[in-house]
């Protein structure tokens, strides 16, 4: 997406509660700005010595969004996506605001005909609960909550998604079969379908009725207007680290084996995908990290490098060396601590569940914004994991005194090395991961906390025991 094109984006839509809209207009023409600057940055590599407190300037955003609750979590009797227009309605019914924030190029007219020729991005509303955009009043000085950060939010379409992109786990006959059936149901359903050269080859092997189904390029990021995955958590980080700018909805359809991100059953895929792209979708918008490696070393070896952006979290780790790791930390430019142990997790909420749980980090809801800081096996008894809030700038360098260089990783990949005197800088990326939800967000996330990891399982006590002591 190029900041002409996030420029071009169209007009907000009038609604009733006007004074709302201007203040919303405000903050979306500062979001704008903000995603300008950080392509810009992510685009032209920011000069190698450039500080934290210019990056915290650079990506810091407004965050307006509040929304509707859930009371009960039933894992069990999961309803299906038929269930969220009853939600969405009753959102309308109670009063609550409808924002649009994010919608941009032009409506697709090439509804029902195929073209060979990709036509814009569909657009789309986003809507939450809210009795206000202020998240916070101060009438008569008086200090109010009147709204929250990290509710639901719906997407409603404003016309059907048409162009699709499928991801899809290697090397599994169940995600081949479920892929062949997916892209045939898009196909009848008139959409574009996009995949990997990999699965191309795939297809073609099956049957040359395939032949409709086209290889993906990096230049048609901004042109996707659903994303598929096909596969287990490692797909879903695979398919969101292709897209280093705004990234389309994404459903993600379990066929590993714990499936902490990736909500949808093969079982019922088409209903699911009718109701997907027919009527209002409740997602969660997680966020993601996005780093740069600074110092003399990078600016030998990465002169062209840009922004890498993590779903989960990026780790630096002691990699081959025996020794501790020497890491100092920086919150906004100013030093804060240094790791002694085998490395430091800069987690996500969404990546709160993965290593960083491992490393006795807490699990965080993946729509709460903020950034984790879990040290790995720290040889210190008081290092205790921490969360900061998601408009801060973390540096963590590694000194010229360090006894040798440390090894980092961006969700689990993209290994290189930290040499002395090089610095990590992670800030919160301008453009989260909106993921379709199957119950909602907060229902989805404690199911997936439930039946993923057993949270909380024990055997009940019984009933019969000692008597009560007396008062
Ligand atoms: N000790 C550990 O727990 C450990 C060690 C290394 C990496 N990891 C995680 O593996 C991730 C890479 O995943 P992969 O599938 O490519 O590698 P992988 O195939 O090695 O899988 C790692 C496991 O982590 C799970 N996982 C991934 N993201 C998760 C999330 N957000 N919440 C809960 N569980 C999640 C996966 O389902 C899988 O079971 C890394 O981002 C890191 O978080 C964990
Ligand atoms: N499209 C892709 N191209 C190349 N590698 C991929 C792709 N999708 C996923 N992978 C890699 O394949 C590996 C396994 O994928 P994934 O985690 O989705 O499956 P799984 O391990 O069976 O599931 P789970 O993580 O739930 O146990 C991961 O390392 C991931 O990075």
């Amino acid at each position: 997406m190029s900041s002409s094109k996030i420029n071009s984006a169209e007009p907000l839509q009038q609604n009733p509660a006007q004074d709302n809209d201007d203040r919303l207009r405000e903050s979306t023409d500062a979001l704008r700005t903000i995603a300008e600057a950080s392509k810009q940055a992510a685009e032209e590599k920011d000069p190698p010595q450039a500080d934290a407190a210019e990056w915290k300037g650079k990506f810091e955003q407004p965050d307006k969004i509040s929304g509707g609750k859930h009371d009960v979590v039933h894992c069990e009797s999961a309803q299906n996506l038929d269930d969220q227009n009853d939600s969405n309605n009753q959102t309308n019914e109670h009063g609550m605001g409808s924002n649009e924030v994010l919608s941009r190029g032009e409506s697709d007219s090439a509804h029902g005909a195929i073209q060979n020729q990709m036509t814009e991005k569909v657009l789309f509303e986003l809507t939450w609960s809210s009795k206000g955009n202020d998240i916070v009043s101060c009438e008569m000085g008086n200090i109010k909550t009147v709204g929250r950060t990290s509710e639901q939010i719906t997407l409603t379409w404003k016309s059907e998604p048409q162009t699709v992109l499928i991801i899809t786990k290697p090397n599994s006959t169940h995600v081949r079969d479920l892929c062949e059936d997916i892209v045939s149901w898009l196909y009848m359903h008139k959409k574009k379908i996009y995949v990997e050269p990999r699965v191309q080859e795939e297809l073609l092997n099956i049957s040359s009725y395939f032949e409709f189904v086209k290889i993906w390029q990096d230049d048609l990021q901004e042109k996707v207007d659903l994303l598929i995955t096909l596969g287990g958590d490692g797909t879903v980080l695979w398919a969101a680290s292709m897209f280093q700018g705004p990234v389309p909805p994404l459903v993600s359809f379990s066929l590993g084996s714990l499936g902490f991100m990736t909500p949808f059953r093969r079982d019922g895929y088409k209903k699911q995908l009718e109701s997907i792209i027919k009527r209002p979708i409740r997602i969660t918008l997680r966020h993601r990290l996005q780093c740069q490696i600074v110092g003399d070393s990078a600016e030998e070896e990465n002169a062209t490098a840009k922004a890498i952006f993590v779903l989960n979290e990026v780790t630096i780790d002691r990699g081959q060396s025996p020794y501790l790791t020497n890491l100092k930390c920086y919150c906004d430019g100013e030093y804060v601590t240094s790791v002694q142990g085998d490395g430091l997790i800069l987690s996500t909420t969404s990546g709160s569940t993965a290593y960083s749980v491992a490393a006795g980090g807490s699990m965080v809801h993946p729509q709460v914004p903020g950034i984790l800081l879990t040290p790995i096996c720290p040889h210190s008894l008081s290092f205790r994991p921490l969360m900061l809030p998601e408009h801060v700038t973390i540096g963590v360098e590694v000194p010229a005194s360090s006894r040798s260089s440390a090894w980092v990783s961006f969700d689990g990949k993209g290994r290189k090395e930290l040499k002395t005197g090089d610095k990590l800088i992670c800030s919160m990326a301008p453009w989260p991961v909106p993921t379709v939800c199957l119950n909602g967000s907060t229902r989805d996330f404690l199911c997936s906390i439930l039946e993923g990891l057993n949270w909380n399982q024990r055997k009940t006590q019984s009933s019969d025991g000692p008597p009560q002591p007396q008062p």
